[in-house]
C-alpha cells in the first residue's frame, strides 16, 4: 500500500497557521477572507497591483511559500494597505482594514513571539 504522507508542519508553518487563525478571528465580517473581486469592487483589479486576501496566504503557508516571518507579515500589512489604498477612509473597509493591521501587528511584537515560542515549541 502506499504510505500516505501526512502533511507535516515546520515550525514556521504552525507558528504562520496560529497567527493566521488569531487574525482571521478579527475579521468576522470575512472581508478579507477571500480574494477582492471587480464584481463587488468595481476597478479593483485596475487599482491593485497586487491583491492579497487571508486565503491567498494559507494557500503559501501550506505550500511552504514563506521562508520567515517577515514575508508572512509583508503580505498582511500588503492586504491591509489595499484595502485602505481602493476604500475611502469613510467605508467600513477602510475602517476595518486600520483596526485590523493594528490588532495583527500587536499579535507579532518580540514579546508576543516570545510567549508564542514557548507554548508552540
Ligand atoms: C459585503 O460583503 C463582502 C464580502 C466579501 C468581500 O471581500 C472578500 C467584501 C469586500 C472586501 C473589500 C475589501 C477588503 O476591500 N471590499 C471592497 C469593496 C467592496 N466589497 C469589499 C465584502
Amino acid at each position: 500500500c502506499v504510505l500516505r504522507k501526512i502533511a507535516e508542519r515546520t515550525p514556521l508553518q504552525r507558528l504562520l497557521e496560529h497567527l493566521l487563525r488569531s487574525m482571521e478571528k478579527r475579521d468576522p465580517q470575512q472581508f478579507f477572507a477571500w480574494p477582492v473581486t471587480d464584481n463587488i469592487a468595481p476597478g479593483y483589479s485596475q487599482i491593485i497591483t497586487n491583491p492579497m486576501d487571508f486565503s491567498t496566504i494559507k494557500q503559501k503557508i501550506d505550500d511552504g511559500n514563506y521562508q520567515n516571518l517577515n514575508e508572512f507579515i509583508n503580505d498582511f500589512k500588503l492586504m491591509c494597505s489595499n484595502a485602505t489604498t481602493y476604500n475611502h477612509q469613510d467605508t467600513i473597509y477602510y475602517k476595518a482594514a486600520k483596526k485590523l493591521l493594528h490588532v495583527g501587528l500587536k499579535m507579532v511584537t518580540p514579546e508576543k513571539l516570545r510567549q508564542l515560542r514557548s507554548v508552540l515549541t
